[in-house]
């Protein structure tokens, strides 16, 4: 377990009045802690799903829902949504409980991002996320692809896959951005509002149906439901991109109710700016009430932008296995940019059979763009 292996013991046994951390020995473990997932944060409250260990694993929404502080020795260390943690205390989740949180396991990503280019600050915003949604409208506010670049850089830079999301499929076509980013093998998805869609809805219960909001084409919500199912997906976009009338045709409001809603803090969607993990409903049918949701979708009303100062290009370059195999052969400190002289890039293309040259190209061109939003505005 190794750095994480500090318990609250050795915290107490060792006051240190410089700050400094206590070395780790061996001590006794909370044996007793149970496991809970970081669902979400608020004012140094955390909300935790708790499984008891004997339930099944697969996806239902039994669990409870605890909540918990850090104990001391974890002050300084940034618990996020998704973290799955050790708790100890009282875990029973009623009314007034408090738990205490003694240990974050070991994190399979990390999604951050700089405040800033100019601000080496970083921030890890969620934990143990598989799949970065982009949400992003093809019209109303129009698409801006550094910014979608942005947030690529930032996903495969945690490990993450990325699921392009183009809402407001009936205002204008997808076609020029998925040219842009297929390539990238960004996988695309398409959004719009049903033809009736209107703000009063219709006879109501339809699964696009957002509560007091335009109805979305309840096929393009279940195309995405589908990307999204056993997952641990986070959703990031624009302010006006349709983000929230998405969300709530895959998490309608009624079934937030099971696994996030903190009694002790609520959470409002407009005074909340951190992260929040809802549990994906398998299907939302009315008539067939169930809590079965398999996978989970992140809600980052706080994150507008990806500043990627802390992106390496090495990194990087690693979520494109074709591309870092032929830029093994560059000149030592090469950018890989299309001006970099003798960039091994530009000779794979040179060499490429016929028929694979306008694939290759498209992909090192949208590779080079991704390569510039590192140090680009997203603006
Ligand atoms: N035409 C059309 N409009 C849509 C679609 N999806 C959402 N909208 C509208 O776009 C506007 C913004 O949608 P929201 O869901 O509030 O957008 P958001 O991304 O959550 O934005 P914030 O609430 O500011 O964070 C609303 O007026 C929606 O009704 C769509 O597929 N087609
Ligand atoms: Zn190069």
């Amino acid at each position: 377990m190794g750095r994480r292996d500090i318990d609250e013991s050795d915290f107490r046994s060792r006051p240190s009045k410089r700050g400094s951390r206590p070395r780790t020995k061996q001590r006794p473990e909370h044996s007793d802690a149970v496991t809970g997932l970081v669902t979400g944060v608020d004012r140094g409250r955390y909300t935790l799903l708790v499984k008891d260990p004997d339930d099944d694993a697969t996806g239902t929404s039994d669990g409870r829902i605890v909540t918990a502080m850090k104990a001391r020795e974890l002050t300084r260390t940034r618990v996020v949504v998704g973290d799955q943690v050790d708790v100890v205390g009282d875990v029973s989740g009623g009314e007034g409980s408090l738990a205490r949180i003694v240990r974050i396991q070991e994190r399979t990503s990390t999604l951050r991002r700089t405040a800033d280019d100019t601000d080496p600050y970083e921030r890890i915003v969620v934990a143990n996320a598989d799949q970065l949604v982009i949400v992003t409208a093809l019209a109303q506010p129009e698409p801006r692809t550094g910014m979608i670049d942005r947030c690529v850089v930032a996903a495969y830079d945690a490990g993450m896959s990325v699921l392009l999301c183009l809402t407001k499929a009936d205002l204008a076509s997808p076609d020029e951005l998925r040219a842009l980013y297929e390539p990238l093998g960004v996988e695309v998805v398409v959004t719009r509002r049903a033809p009736t869609g209107r703000a009063d809805g219709g006879a109501g219960g339809d699964a696009g149906q957002a509560v007091g909001g335009l109805v979305l084409a309840p096929e393009s919500v279940e195309e995405v439901r589908g990307r999204l199912r056993g997952l641990v997906s986070v959703l990031v976009g624009h302010s006006g991109v349709g983000k929230s009338t998405l969300i709530n045709a895959l998490v309608p409001q009624a079934k937030r109710a099971v696994g996030v809603v903190n009694d002790v803090t609520g959470r409002g969607r407009h005074t909340s700016t951190s992260a929040v993990a809802l549990p994906l409903p398998v299907a939302v049918a009315e008539d067939e009430p169930s809590d079965a949701f398999d996978g989970w979708v992140i809600d980052t009303p706080g994150v507008r932008s990806f500043g990627l100062a802390h992106v390496e290009v090495a990194h990087l370059l690693n979520a494109f296995e074709d591309l870092d195999e032929v830029a093994q052969e560059c000149p030592r400190g090469c950018t890989h940019l299309a001006d970099a002289p003798d960039c091994a890039l530009d000779d794979w293309i040179e060499r490429s059979p016929d028929d694979e040259r306008a694939a290759r190209a498209a992909r090192l061109s949208s590779f080079r763009r991704l390569l510039s939003s590192r140090t680009g505005s997203d603006a």
